[in-house]
């Protein structure tokens, strides 16, 4: 059996994930574990990933979690185009201190704002303070990354294209889905996501984020599954870490 991806495209990461293995051409057997069905919390999963959490990544006997840690495997596995993960130590170093910022300051921040879609779903609503201190927190996000990381650069990482571009795409794609304007007024951010969605065409663009850009008429018509109360404690579990 050949390497086998468990993932959500709902998720951010196991986007991530799924993009870099398509535009690359890396054969991998796509395996959905529905997150909104809790899946991720089912037996099975769970002897997979005893952490319940997507994308999983199954080489042989040989399992990998965190996105950011199967991308480098892949793509030193594979040998994916330099750009991706520069073997140049200081560019490399860049990809490393973007994926760490990622983790703190952009991870648990961009994708709080489904809970306000699933939590009606099932009689919850979301306090207006808490989205407002997300909104809050989302903007300072958005300050750093084109401040710290673009700068006056094509990209997050440098001159080209690397995994710190993916990772940041799909993460702010997620409230862009829900009708947040997250690029009006930020021109360099806006240019930025035009220059990473070009490098990677429209066609695979549209094909990963289709099931996002849905959820918001599937919600309005009331045709989403209710959530499993597992999936929406883990939700609601992040949505509490945001002060
Ligand atoms: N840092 C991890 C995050 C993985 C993660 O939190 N995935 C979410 C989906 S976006 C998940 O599986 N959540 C289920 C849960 O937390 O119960 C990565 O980058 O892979």
């Amino acid at each position: 059996m050949g390497l086998e991806l468990f993932l959500d495209l709902l998720s951010q990461p196991s986007r991530a994930v799924y993009i870099f293995a398509k535009k690359n051409g890396i054969p991998l057997e796509l395996r959905t574990v529905d997150l909104i069905k809790g899946h991720h919390k089912s037996k099975e999963f769970l002897q997979i990933n005893n952490l319940g959490k997507l994308p999983t990544l199954k080489d042989g006997d040989f399992i990998l979690t965190e996105s950011s840690a199967i991308l480098i495997y892949l793509s030193c596995k594979y040998q994916t185009p330099d750009h991706w993960y520069p073997s140049d130590l200081q560019a490399r170093a860049r990809v490393h201190e973007y994926l760490g910022w990622h983790a703190d300051c952009i991870r648990g921040t961009f994708g709080v704002p489904w809970v306000q879609v699933l939590g009606p779903l099932i009689g919850v609503q979301v306090p207006a303070e808490k989205v407002e201190r997300n909104r809050t927190a989302i903007d300072q996000a958005l300050q750093w990354l084109e401040d710290k990381f673009l700068g006056d650069r094509p990209f997050l990482a440098g001159q080209q294209v690397t995994l710190a571009d993916l990772m940041a795409l799909e993460e702010l794609m997620q409230p862009v889905a829900l009708g947040y304007e997250l690029f009006e007024g930020r021109p360099r951010l806006a240019a930025w996501r035009g220059r990473v969605e070009a490098f990677l065409g429209a066609e695979l663009c549209q094909e990963a984020h289709s099931i996002i850009f849905s959820i918001l008429e599937q919600a309005a018509k009331k045709t989403l599954p209710t959530p499993s109360p597992e999936a929406y404690l883990a939700m609601l579990l992040r949505f509490a870490r945001i002060p």
